[in-house]
């Protein structure tokens, strides 16, 4: 037989509290293994969020530097070429930024036109730096320099350098040098754990800036293998040795903008430190707190264990017939059992109590007093409870007589009103209304006492220190004992006004700049005419928007745009007077509503032009732009009204019409709108109705065809260019419709008609030998290009045409691709992947640069024809035609050259390297039908001439 282990519960229960520690212990050791673990990684992503957080400070004062720089660049003092003005501007830009030292302007040449160091027109030696000038004319970029010591400034410096350009094309270079100290200052900013160093390094492996003894390092070489990491343009952790022989993790960081890295070195020892020290602590602390585990089962243990025995003790006595409580443990269980063994002895005790119950009749008799007790208290209560009510309600309680004495007041009144109790005795409403009229308000009180029933309003009352609120007051007339009374609640809605002032403020006013948007602007202006028609006078409203403010917006950030747009509503509300009204229109456009003029027009006029004038003056001020000193100007429209029947979209059609003229006369002017522009206007809108029908039909609108030709002056293929024939005006060219069908969106429709003649074309050319070979070019503009279903419409006419998509060439113009840049991107790859070429029309005339012509899938890039015009004549223009052929050849795209019309210009062009070319030597754009006969001839004529060459 098997035997069996015979322990008391003591011994029992000192084996389980030993046994449940194992798994705890077991535990624990598992825990800080995997912290030790888990301490690493953290180490490494700390160091990778420093390197991080130091690239982003640097980026971020080489962006500050190098927007200043580009907004000098910008200014209209550099695209004048207004020297002695941008040297001004340079001089008090270095005012602002005194980590900037020097600011240069330099030529093609490299020769200094000027330098801030020395007064203007001083003899300056040539601009350091040669190979930087090279390139920033060369791409049209900006370049940041790498480390030198200046002869004029002898400290560490770098120096930014941006393109000042002219009808696109770079005259100078504009440089800015700056103390490296500032990236220094950046990476001490950064406050890395001591003994951490971070260090700013160059592409060729110079430290520009540490955050410690950077006198002693700042223009030194780097260590080989940062250097290697570096010139790799690798990012990262790697484990090194430093030169003292210091284990150390590196991480380098890489700033793309200025081809610069943050390095970051930690030494092993110092991260492991950390680490070692918490593992000691959680293992002693981990050890302590099982010992103390222990311990408390072992007492939990003995003292359960004593319970048990006490019970056991207990139950022997109440065996015996003794009457006691049983003691109650902390085992349900056990006291579950205690409870039925007491059970029967309790039901005994109860039979006995029973027996003595008697005198019943007594006891009901006090039940009644009982009650009785209550309902006086009830009523006590419920006095008191209107009583606390009118303490404690929180609107203002009042009663007033019919003649509005003032007859009894809660504690929240007076304190609403900031009265004592004895300050109000025979006080009457007229002493805390606002407006009290004896006659108006009293009667209406009176009223609503005979009408004996509930009312609310709103009202104003005064407090005892004379400041006003508004409030709503709820009130009832009673009549009691033939007198009549009025019960009135006052309620404080300061808070509610506020609210309702501030939903009003955000309806009727643009949050940018606090002034009136155009839903108030528009309510205004219906209020402006009536007032001008009932006077008998004349207004006027001035439409404008600021000139280049995409171009600020582009290069110096929407933060600027919306300052200078701040700083703009600040000044214009100070040029007129109180009752007109300066609204935001949207975007950067304003609207000036002017009232009550004169009487008599001309004066109106004149009285409205010196207004404008002098908003024109105010806004042409230098803005301060945070760091940044920016120039700024408008161009304004205006037109006068004084009939309530004009309607408010004629007259803002009319001021935005007057400002395009006076865009047109030149930026920083005026114009008053005439007349003839209205008829201008209505010339438009009639064309842009007729323009819709001829969309309806399929005849009006046709594609003609201009030839065009490889280097040995072979047919390749043609433009397909839109006409329209108008039922009266005969054929419109595109130059008069375009822009019109851009405006009011018929672009898109006009768009989807163009692909779709293009492809039908493309398919009749395929059936015949002579044409199947040719290739089309339509033209995209910018709204359908980036309309969503652009490529689903591509993709569907070739589909339905089934043309060799390779055969389709759509051109595209550099400023539809430089907005939205990523989406353009995304969508050429789209058009390259259906199988369509691309080409970039007017090559020359944007912002050309190399930069994103090498990220855009494209096959080919067409020479502006403004540059072909003057070829022989003008060296620039030579010049530029050269570069691009190049640009073109260096990227691997074919390049053809539009608008030659001169034998000489395409033998220039052709030498030159030019793969192909339009123009009128080879070709104007012509019909369909006549298009085929050239295409026939010229193949008659290739034919004879290979017949002939065959003969010789
Ligand atoms: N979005 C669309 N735009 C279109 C479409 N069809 C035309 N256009 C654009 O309208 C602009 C004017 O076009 P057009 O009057 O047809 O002028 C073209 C040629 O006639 C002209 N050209 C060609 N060779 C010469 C020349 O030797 N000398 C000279 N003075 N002019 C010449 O150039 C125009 C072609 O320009 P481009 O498109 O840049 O190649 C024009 O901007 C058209 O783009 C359309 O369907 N959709």
């Amino acid at each position: 037989m098997r035997r069996r282990l015979r322990l008391g519960i003591n011994a029992w229960l000192i084996l389980l509290s030993l046994f449940s520690a194992i798994p705890i212990v077991l535990f624990s050791g598992f825990t800080i293994y995997r912290l030790g673990v888990s301490q690493q990684n953290v180490q490494i992503s700390r160091l990778s969020h420093r390197a991080v957080a130091a690239a982003v400070a640097v980026e971020q004062r080489l962006a500050a530097m190098s927007a200043m720089t580009r907004g000098l660049a910008l200014s209209d003092a550099a695209l004048q070429g207004d020297v002695p003005a941008l040297y001004r501007q340079a001089t008090r830009l270095l005012k602002v930024a005194p980590e900037a030292r020097l600011i240069t302007l330099i030529d093609a040449e490299g020769r200094q036109i000027f330098n801030t160091a020395v007064p203007l027109g001083s003899a300056i030696p040539p601009a350091s730096q040669g190979e930087v000038v090279r390139r920033v004319f060369s791409t049209g970029l900006p370049v940041v320099s790498d480390l030198y010591t200046g002869v004029v400034v002898a400290e560490p410096t770098i120096s930014i350098n941006v393109p000042v350009s002219r009808e696109g094309r770079v005259v100078y270079c504009l440089r800015m040098s700056v103390l490296v100290d500032i990236f220094s200052q950046a990476l001490r900013d950064q406050a890395v754990p001591p003994g951490w160093t971070v260090a700013l390094i160059s592409q060729s492996g110079v430290i520009i800036a540490r955050n410690h003894e950077a006198e002693q390092f700042v223009g030194e070489r780097s260590r080989d293998d940062i250097f290697e990491a570096i010139a790799s343009r690798r990012e990262g952790v790697f484990d090194s040795v430093t030169h003292e022989g210091t284990q150390v993790k590196t991480l380098v960081q890489r700033i793309p903008e200025a081809d610069w890295a943050v390095v970051i070195g930690a030494p092993v020892a110092l991260l492991n430190a950390g680490l070692m020290q918490s593992l000691w602590a959680m293992g002693i602390g981990g050890a302590l707190l099982v010992m103390v585990g222990m311990a408390a089962s072992l007492w939990l243990a003995r003292h359960l264990a004593r319970q048990v025995s006490d019970l056991a003790v207990a139950s022997t006595t109440l065996d015996a017939g003794e009457e006691r409580r049983l003691p109650a443990t902390l085992i349900r269980e056990l006291d579950e059992m205690g409870a039925a063994l007491g059970n029967a002895r309790s039901r005994e005790i109860q039979v006995c109590a029973e027996l003595s119950e008697s005198k019943t009749t007594e006891a009901m008799l006090a039940r009644l007093v009982e009650e009785l007790r209550l309902s006086q208290a009830q009523v006590i209560q419920s006095a008191g409870r209107f009583q606390a009510l009118l303490k404690t309600a929180s609107d203002g309680i009042h009663t007033l007589d019919e003649h509005g004495n003032l007859l009894e007041t809660s504690d929240s009144f007076l304190r609403m009103l900031g009265y004592e109790a004895h300050e109000m005795e025979g006080m009457a409403v007229g002493d805390w209304y606002v407006d009290f009229h004896p006659d108006t308000t009293l009667a209406s009180l009176r009223f609503q006492v005979e009408e004996q029933e509930g009312r609310i309003f709103e009202a104003k009352f005064r407090r005892r220190d004379g400041t006003v609120f508004d409030v709503e007051i709820s009130c009832r007339g009673v009549h009691v004992d033939g007198m009549r009374y009025l019960y009135a609640a006052a309620r404080d809605i300061t808070e509610r006004k506020t609210a309702e002032a501030k939903i009003q403020q955000l309806a009727f006013y643009d949050s940018l700049t606090h002034l009136p948007n155009r839903r108030l602007l528009l309510e205004r202006l219906t209020q402006a005419k009536a007032l001008v028609s009932r006077n008998g006078t004349h207004g006027a409203v001035a439409f404008f928007d600021v000139d280049n403010f995409k171009i600020l917006n582009d290069t110096l950030g929407h933060r600027m745009g919306d300052l200078l747009l701040a700083e703009i509503a600040g000044r214009l509300k100070a040029c007129v007077r109180d009752t007109d009204t300066v609204a935001r229109f949207g975007g950067d456009e304003f609207v000036i509503v002017l009232e009550d003029l004169s009487g008599d027009v001309e004066e109106a006029a004149l009285r409205a032009d010196g207004i404008v004038e002098k908003v024109l003056e105010h806004l042409a001020e230098p803005y301060q732009l945070e760091n940044h000193l920016h120039f700024s100007t408008v161009s304004l429209g205006v037109t006068l009204f004084h009939d309530k029947d004009v309607t408010n979209d004629d007259l803002l059609r009319q001021a935005d019409l007057a400002m395009y003229q006076a865009k047109a006369g030149g930026r920083n002017t005026r114009r008053f709108f005439d007349p003839k522009m209205q008829a201008g206007l209505a010339a438009q809108s009639a064309l842009e109705s007729d323009l819709r029908a001829a969309l309806e039909n399929k005849e009006s609108l046709v594609l003609h065809y201009q030839p065009q030709v490889d280097r040995r002056g072979g047919l390749i293929g043609a433009e397909g260019l839109l006409r329209w024939r108008h039922p009266v005006k005969g054929i419109v060219q595109p130059d008069e419709f375009i822009p019109l069908a851009e405006a009011s969106g018929l672009i898109l429709a006009l768009g989807t008609r163009v692909i779709a003649m293009a492809c039908d074309q493309l398919a009749a050319w395929s059936r015949d030998p002579v044409t199947s070979h040719l290739a089309l070019a339509i033209n995209v503009s910018a709204r359908q290009f980036r309309h969503p279903g652009f490529i689903g419409e591509v993709e569907g006419a070739l589909a339905r045409s089934k043309i060799d998509p390779r055969l389709l060439k759509l051109e595209l113009t550099e400023s539809l691709l430089l907005q939205e840049m990523d989406d353009a991107v995304q969508k050429m790859r789209a058009l390259e992947n259906l199988g369509v070429s691309l080409s970039l029309d007017d090559f020359g005339t944007g912002y050309s640069s190399l930069a994103y012509l090498k990220r855009l899938p494209l096959s080919q890039i067409k020479i502006d024809r403004s540059f072909v015009r003057d070829i022989l004549v003008d060296a620039n223009d030579a010049t530029i035609a050269k570069t691009i052929i190049v640009l073109g050849k260096s990227l691997g795209l074919s390049v053809i050259a539009e608008g030659v019309e001169e034998p000489g210009q395409w033998r220039f062009l052709h030498d030159e390297g030019c793969d192909q070319a339009q123009g009128f030597l080879f070709g104007r754009p012509m019909p369909a039908e006549e298009f085929l006969v050239h295409v026939r001839q010229r193949s008659r004529m290739s034919s004879l001439s290979d017949g002939l060459s065959l003969v010789h």
